[in-house]
């Protein structure tokens, strides 16, 4: 650009020469990519370096006279302030370099047994808790412990909730502040289950990480923890303030973090633009990431008859077993071809358009695949269609278990005096839980009646969570389509999740911001199931990932560039 031309003149696509900084590497060409603001003392752009394709963004003024007031001199532009540098080759060199250090840190998380559905596991939970604050304490973060109160028990007792962590990095109000969600309660394991390995105890077998909670959740909340870390080590700033919020009571509903997310609405949550929640996993091989899930309305459906359990053989024939009585109950949920057969639970249920159709049939799955991970030879549905709006767009039920039941090994002679059974019905956009709660307990006791039998049903629904879905056109879905090119050079899949995030939709409502999942977990990590895992590579790239996002969503236009005193900030 010559010496006459003025700063007002600078557009997209100009050419910039930075004679100066030559001892920082930052003098040489520049490509002008995006023009972010302009004011009395230059203009700032968004450039990329020619010959390494670093991007900066850098106020431009004519030259350091003029900067400093003094008289202008005939002169070429010069880069004068870098006001923002995304160094990312520095970050992701950073992070190759401690990755032994992230997998010992899984390896303490996943050595907690930190089972939120498991009364007696509850200290563990606490500890966990406990863990994650003085984590984050360590790295220089605002850290609270928020005392959500008590979960009431089905036996009528109470039992103190998981604290809720919550934690800030940054506080400038010129960027962007994003809150990142996460969990690390996890579901129950045993070795006994059939794991090949203790799931308590982290093991690396062929670059994959097998433990308890390795994928749901608890490598993914440490990944968007050490991205953090790595900005702060090296001493770069952070390109977003960025809070956290973890809980323990993911797994059986997010229990007491409604209310705790309302109460602080105005407070904690007031000035986060964004939510990122990476709480699920990729579809295949391919980085995702994923616009909506299913919700869970899950229920006990208990059947109580004689005052104790009885001698098969010698009150078998004479009493009308409550065994019986649900199973049959059961059975009449859904059909052997997966139609749910509760009246009118589908017809809120949102058709399935054409453009989804469309996207579903681009979408790289591969059933065999699918089949053999899981071990079936036959699926409800043979198209990936069907198949994926199965798993993502359509409800379902599962039956999970039946307490009282007999379920040792061995052959007791009994029957059960009462037995509860446990189902739950993922839902979907526009179910709502209440509605399904009235169709599921007006229906099971409509068929119990026809049964009459002397026993008793008891329905009650312990979950409720909704379904979430997201515009996959805000920008929060191109800076995560920009991060995912960036460190695996390949666009992502954008998918569904079939499981459910119970807090999400609270997330959107109460807050009115927009929310993302950037998912870093493997199609295959086996979650809530024997030898969960999360790979080596997922679990370091994700990471990297998490750092490149960051910088992406500081990018993303805020409604006003400010110029305070004469100096621009971003
Ligand atoms: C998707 C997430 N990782 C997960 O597994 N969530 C659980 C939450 C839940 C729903 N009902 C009870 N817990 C899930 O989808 O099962």
């Amino acid at each position: 650009m010559g010496a006459s031309e003025s700063i007002s003149d600078i557009k997209k696509g100009d050419i910039l020469i930075n004679e100066n900084e030559i001892h920082s590497g930052k003098s040489g060409k520049y490509q002008i990519k995006t023009i972010l603001g302009q004011g009395g003392f230059g203009k700032v752009v968004k450039c990329m370096k020619l010959d390494t394709k670093e991007e900066i963004a850098v106020k431009i003024v004519k030259n350091r006279d003029d900067w400093m007031n003094l008289p202008v001199l005939p002169c070429i532009l010069l880069l004068v302030t870098t006001v923002h540098a995304f160094q990312y080759t520095e970050l992701a060199q950073y992070v190759d370099n401690h990755q032994e250090e992230y997998i010992e840190a899984l390896r303490d998380w996943v050595a907690v047994e930190s089972d939120s559905s498991n009364v007696l596991k509850r200290p563990d939970l606490h500890r966990m808790m406990e863990m994650v604050a003085q984590k984050l304490r360590l790295m220089g973060g605002t850290v609270e412990l928020v005392d959500i109160g008590n979960q009431e028990l089905p036996d009528g007792q109470t039992l103190a909730l998981p604290k809720v962590v919550t934690a800030q990095f940054g506080t400038d109000s010129n960027k962007h502040t994003v809150c990142v969600y996460g969990h690390v309660d996890v579901q129950p394991a045993k070795l006994e289950d059939g794991w090949a390995t203790d799931p308590y105890n982290l093991t690396d077998i062929n670059g994959n990480l097998y433990g308890r909670g390795a994928s749901d959740n608890k490598a993914p909340v440490l990944a968007w923890i050490h991205a953090v870390e790595a900005y702060r080590a090296l001493n770069m700033e952070l390109p977003v303030n960025v809070k956290f919020l973890i809980e323990g009571m993911e797994e059986t509903g997010s229990n007491g973090l409604d209310a705790m997310i309302l109460a602080q609405r105005d407070t904690f949550f007031s000035d986060v633009d964004y939510t990122i929640i990476s709480d699920c996993g990729w579809l295949s091989r391919r980085p995702a990431l994923t616009y909506g899930t299913r919700g869970n309305c899950y229920f006990f459906a208990e059947v109580e008859g004689p005052k104790q359990d009885l001698h098969s053989g010698v009150y078998g024939g004479t009493v009308i077993e409550p065994m019986t009585d649900l199973i049959g109950v059961l059975d009449t949920l859904i059909s052997p071809s997966g139609k749910i057969l509760i009246p009118g639970i589908r017809d809120a249920v949102a058709p399935l358009t054409d453009e989804e159709w469309k996207m579903y049939q681009d979408i790289q799955f591969d059933i065999d695949n699918y089949k053999n991970k899981i071990g079936v030879s036959q699926l409800m549905y043979s198209n990936k269609v069907d198949l994926l709006a199965h798993m993502w767009r359509y409800p379902t039920v599962s039956i999970h278990g039946i307490e009282g039941a007999f379920s040792d090994p061995g052959t007791k002679t009994v029957i059960p005096a009462k037995v509860t059974a446990k189902f739950s019905i993922r839902q979907v956009p526009n179910m709502d839980p209440a509605m399904v709660k009235k169709q599921v307990i007006d229906y099971l006791q409509s068929v119990f009646a026809k049964r009459k039998s002397p026993n008793k049903l008891k329905v009650t629904m312990v979950i409720g969570a909704k379904p979430w879905l997201a515009n996959t056109q805000h920008p929060l879905y191109e800076a995560g389509k920009a991060a995912v090119k960036r460190v695996f050079d390949m666009d992502p899949d954008m998918i569904r999740e079939g499981g459910t995030i119970p807090i999400a939709r609270t997330f959107q409502d109460v807050t009115g911001k927009s929310i993302i999942m950037m998912p870093i977990g493997g199609f295959d990590d086996g979650l809530h199931s024997q030898n969960e895992k999360i790979s080596r590579y997922n679990y370091i790239e994700g990471t990297k990932l998490f750092i490149a996002y960051l910088n992406e969503v500081s990018q993303i236009n805020k409604s006003t560039v400010k110029w305070l005193g004469g100096t621009l900030v971003l």
